[in-house]
C-alpha cells in the first residue's frame, strides 16, 4: 500500500484520533455480531501499547444529524471495553468542552470512544468545521474503518486535511488482501456474485469480467439474466430496465473466455415466508405465479465443484433468501463449498459475510471483510475517499 500505516510513525504521547466502524447490528439494545469491533483491537492495542492516548470515533446506523437514543455507541463502548480487558471511557458528545476535559485527563495508553459521530449534521455534509473540530482533539489521524471508507464525511475524509493522516492495522489488512485479489489473482480465480439488485452489482460485474475465470451468478439477479433470453421467470426479481445490459455480460464474458455460469435450477416458492410450499424446476419452466427464491440443487453441485478447483475465490451477495429456512441451501452450499477449497476465499463483507456467520463457517474463510459497501466499490475499482486522503508513503 502507498499509503502510510500507524507503523510509520510516532504516536508516544500523542492524542490519536481513531476513524472506526463499530456500525455493527443491534436488536433491543445488544449487538448480534461484534465482528467489526473485534477487528479493531488490534490498532487499539497497538497505539495503547505505544503509549498513545487513544480517541475513537465511529458512526452508527443512520440517525440523520440528531441525536437518537437508540443509536448511542453505549454498547459498543461496554464490548469493548471485554475485548480489551481495560476500561473504555464512553463520551455522550463527539466534540466540545466537555470531550476535551475527558481527553485532557486521558492518561497515556488510554482509550476513549466518542458518542456517535452521525448525531452532527455536519458528518455526513462533509462540513470542514466539523472536520475541524474533530482535528482540534488529537495530534494524529488515524483511519480504521474500512466499512466506510466509501464515505467522503467529516470524520472519514475531512479530517485528514487538518491532521497528520494514517491507516490502521484493519484498514491495512483489508486494502492488502483486497487489492492483491484484484492486481494479482491466483488462478482459477472465481467470482461469485448474488444478491438482490442488479443496479448495485453492475459495475463489479463488469470488472470482473476482465479479471476472474469463472463468474457465478446467483439470487435475485439471476432472473434478469434469464428474462433477457425470453424465459418466463414467475413473479421473481427482476430489472426491466437492465435486460440488454445483462446480455452484454454474457457476450462480453464469451468473448474474454470467461465462464460465466447462471443457475440451471431454481427452487420456487409461492411466498416469502418460511411456511412457504417450494419446488424445484429448471430455469425455463419457472411458473407464472410462483416466485425464484433460491438455486436448485444442480446449480449446487455445478457451483461447488467450480468453487473446489479454484485458487482464488471473491464472493459478494447471496445465492438465494438465505435468512428463510425453505430457500438457506444454496447460500449455505457456497459457503460450505468456500469453506472446504483449499483456494484462498475472500468474503466481501455485508449480507454474504452475515451468511457464513450464520452457517458457523467464519473461521474456515481466510478473509472476511468487514466493508459491505466500501469492498463491493473497491472491487468495482473505485478510489475510496477514506483512503484517498491518507498521507502517502
Ligand atoms: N431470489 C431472491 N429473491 C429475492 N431476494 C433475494 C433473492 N436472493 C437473495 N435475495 C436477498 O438479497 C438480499 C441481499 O441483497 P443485496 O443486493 O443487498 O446483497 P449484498 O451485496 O450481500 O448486500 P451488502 O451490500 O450488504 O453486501 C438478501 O437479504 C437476500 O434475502
Ligand atoms: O455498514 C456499512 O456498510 C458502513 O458502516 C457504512 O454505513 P452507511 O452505508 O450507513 O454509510
Amino acid at each position: 500500500m502507498n499509503k502510510k500505516s500507524v507503523r510509520d510513525v510516532e504516536v508516544n504521547g500523542k492524542r490519536v484520533f481513531v476513524r472506526v466502524d463499530f456500525n455493527v447490528p443491534l436488536e433491543n439494545g445488544v449487538i448480534t455480531d461484534d465482528t467489526r469491533i473485534r477487528e479493531t483491537v488490534p490498532t487499539i492495542q497497538y497505539l495503547a501499547e505505544r503509549g498513545a492516548k487513544v480517541i475513537l470515533a465511529s458512526h452508527l446506523g443512520r440517525p440523520k444529524g440528531e441525536v437518537v437514543e437508540e443509536l448511542r455507541l453505549t454498547a459498543a463502548a461496554a464490548r469493548l471495553t471485554e475485548l480489551l480487558g481495560k476500561p473504555v471511557v464512553k463520551a455522550d458528545e463527539a466534540i466540545g468542552d466537555a470531550v476535551k476535559a475527558q481527553i485532557a485527563a486521558l492518561k497515556d495508553g488510554d482509550v476513549l470512544l466518542l458518542e456517535n459521530v452521525r448525531f452532527y449534521a455536519g458528518e455526513e455534509k462533509n462540513d470542514p468545521e466539523l472536520a475541524k473540530a474533530f482535528a482540534e482533539l488529537a495530534d494524529l489521524y488515524v483511519n480504521d474503518a474500512f466499512g466506510a471508507a466509501h464515505r467522503a464525511h467529516a470524520s472519514t475524509e475531512g479530517i485528514a486535511h487538518y491532521l497528520p493522516a494514517v491507516s490502521g492495522l484493519l484498514m491495512e489488512k483489508e486494502l492488502e488482501v483486497l487489492g492483491k485479489a484484484l492486481n494479482n489473482p491466483e488462478r482459477p480465480f472465481t467470482a461469485i456474485v448474488g444478491g438482490a439488485k442488479v443496479k448495485d452489482k453492475i459495475a463489479v460485474i463488469e470488472k470482473l469480467i476482465d479479471i476472474a475465470d469463472n463468474i457465478i451468478i446467483g439470487g435475485g439477479l439471476s432472473y434478469t439474466f434469464f428474462k433477457s433470453k425470453g424465459y418466463e421467470i414467475g413473479k421473481s426479481l427482476v430489472d426491466n430496465d437492465r435486460l440488454e445490459l445483462v446480455k452484454e455480460f454474457e457476450r462480453k464474458a464469451k468473448e474474454k473466455g470467461v465462464n460465466f455460469l447462471l443457475p440451471v435450477d431454481i427452487v420456487v416458492g409461492d411466498d416469502f415466508s418460511a411456511s412457504a410450499n417450494t419446488k424445484v424446476v429448471t430455469v425455463d419452466s419457472i411458473p407464472a405465479d410462483w416466485e425464484g427464491f433460491d438455486i436448485g440443487p444442480k446449480t449446487r453441485e455445478i457451483y461447488a465443484e467450480t468453487i473446489k478447483n479454484s485458487k482464488l475465490v471473491v464472493w459478494n451477495g447471496p445465492m438465494g433468501v438465505f435468512e428463510l429456512e425453505p430457500y438457506k441451501n444454496g447460500t449455505e452450499a457456497v459457503a460450505n463449498a468456500c469453506a472446504t477449497t483449499t483456494g484462498y476465499t475472500v468474503i466481501g463483507g455485508g449480507d454474504s459475510a452475515a451468511a457464513v456467520e450464520k452457517f458457523h463457517l467464519g473461521d474456515k474463510m481466510d478473509h472476511i471483510s468487514t466493508g459491505g459497501g466500501a469492498s463491493l466499490e473497491f472491487m468495482e475499482g473505485k478510489a475510496l475517499p477514506g483512503v484517498v486522503a491518507l498521507n502517502d508513503k
